[in-house]
Parts: structure tokens; sequence; C-alpha cells
């Protein structure tokens, strides 16, 4: 999916400040997109914006057309994404999975599928079911909020559940997915997120929010979002010679692994 945006803002309602302003972008259809910034710049309400989901300002293209043009279920339908508020549902772990994709919830190779590109393979111990991850209706399990289980392992089972709808979406969404895995769960996502839209013959569109500029620098094209508008675009080489804000972010990041 190529997705355009033309003067883009927006402001919430109530509010008396646009949290999003003058954004003009291009995001090539089967490429990865990062967005970086400090907290409170307008990355999250962005994403939210380019995914249609505001009644915002400006205009915004989809594969060249208005995005008023769509239906919005089409539009919905075609898209995949996990935002850090994600829900932690009182279903089972087949349930808590398959609900990315409703029509898909009963397909035990399609949830197992996701449980292991979204990394919470290792959660099926915890509920119960360590070992029966290809035994055709073994997914029930235990409810996952009774295992109890940590911050991260939350984060791999709505990791998987987005995955339920990747392999069929044009445009998929991360906002800070990796927040909180631990290096190698990062690495292994980060694997199959640049997969989902490099994979022969895909034009699958990848938009991620991450501080963690280790796997942003792997983006095609990476975005500086401060005071709600865009204040550098381009790759991690671009913006390195360019010796501007990403720069200056990312030195910081990595000196702190030199102390
Ligand atoms: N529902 C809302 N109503 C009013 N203001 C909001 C709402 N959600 C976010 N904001 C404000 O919009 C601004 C941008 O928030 P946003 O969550 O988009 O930033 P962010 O860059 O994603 O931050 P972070 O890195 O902390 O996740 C903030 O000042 C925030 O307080």
């Amino acid at each position: 999916m190529e997705l355009v945006a033309r003067g883009l803002g927006y402001r919430y309602p109530g509010t008396s400040k646009d949290v999003l302003h003058d954004i003009n972008l291009t995001i090539k259809p089967g490429t990865t997109f990062a967005i970086v910034g400090v907290n409170g710049g307008g990355k999250t309400t962005l994403v939210k914006a380019l995914m249609g989901l505001y009644d915002h300002q400006g205009s915004l293209f989809l594969n060249g057309h208005p995005m008023a043009a769509y239906d919005p279920v089409t539009v919905h339908r075609r898209t995949s994404c996990l935002f850090q508020d994600f829900c932690k549902y009182s279903f089972s772990l087949r349930e808590n999975v398959g609900i990315g994709n409703v029509s898909k919830v009963e397909d035990g190779e399609a949830v197992s599928d996701a449980i292991e590109r979204g990394g919470a393979r290792g959660v099926l111990g915890k509920v119960g079911m360590e070992g029966k991850l290809n035994r055709s209706g073994a997914l029930q399990g235990l409810r996952a909020e009774r295992a109890s289980l940590s911050g991260g392992q939350w984060q791999k089972v709505a990791l998987s559940r987005s995955f339920m709808r990747a392999s069929e979406a044009d445009l998929v969404v991360f906002d800070e997915p990796s927040a909180s895995l631990d290096p190698r769960a990062e690495a292994q996502l980060f694997e199959r997120i640049h997969a989902l839209s490099h994979q022969n013959g895909r034009r699958c569109t990848t938009i991620f929010i991450s501080h963690r500029y280790s796997t942003v620098k792997r983006a095609d094209q990476i975005a500086v979002v401060e005071d709600g508008t865009i204040v550098e675009c381009g790759s991690h080489a671009e913006l390195m010679e360019m010796e501007g804000r990403y720069a200056e972010l990312y030195n910081l990041q990595r000196s702190g692994f030199d102390d």
C-alpha cells in the first residue's frame, strides 16, 4: 500500500492546540517506515491519523486515491496494527491471539503460525500447552490471565494477535512493539517485521514507532517527529550525514553503551 499525506493535521476534540500539523510524507509500497522522537511529540497520533482513524485536516491518499474514497471497513480489513494500549482479554491464549482475525479464530494452524511469528511460543508452557503447538485443538489451554503472564509475555501474545492478519494486510502498524521485549526477542521480532515488507512479491507497507535505534536504523525511511510535525525524514545513512536531530538522538543512545 502506498500512503501519501499532504498538509495533514489533527487536533483532539475539546483541546485548543493542533497535536499534528503540516505533515507531508510519501511511504512507498513494500517499505518499512520508522517513526522516532521524544515522548509526547505526536508519533502515536500520527500513525493513527495515517490509518484514517481520525477526522484529520489536510489530505491522505491510499494507492493514489483519496482515503475518503474507500470504505473504512475495507481499509481496516487490509490493515493490521498493534498499539501500546493493547487489550489483555480474559480469554484463552488461542482466543487472545485468534481474535486478531475473527474469521480464523478456529483455524489452529493459522493461530499456531501467528504464535510462532509473534514470538509467543514460550508463553505456551506458561499456560500448560508446551509441546502442543502443532496438535490441532490443543490451543485452548488455561485462560491467559490466570497464568499471570509478565508484561513481555503479554506483549508477545498481542504481537501474535497482530500477526493473525499481517500476512494478508497491505499495511502493518506497530507502536513500540518491542517496549517490553528482551534484546533477543526484539531482534527476532524485527527480522519478522522486515520479512513482512520484503518478502518476494509482497507490497506490504510497515510503519513502526520505536525508541530503539539499533532496529530503527534498518528501516527504509525514518521520520523524526517533534512538536507535532516531521522535522527530518530519510534513511539512516542520509540522516546521519545531515548531523541533525536524528544523529543527535542516535549518538545519545549509542553513547549510553560506551560509558
Ligand atoms: N486522547 C487525547 N486527547 C487529548 N490529547 C491527547 C490525547 N492523546 C494524546 N494527546 C496529546 O497529544 C500529544 C501527542 O501524543 P502522542 O501519544 O501522539 O505522542 P507520542 O510521541 O506517541 O508519545 P510517546 O513517545 O510518549 O508514546 C501529547 O501532548 C498528548 O498529551
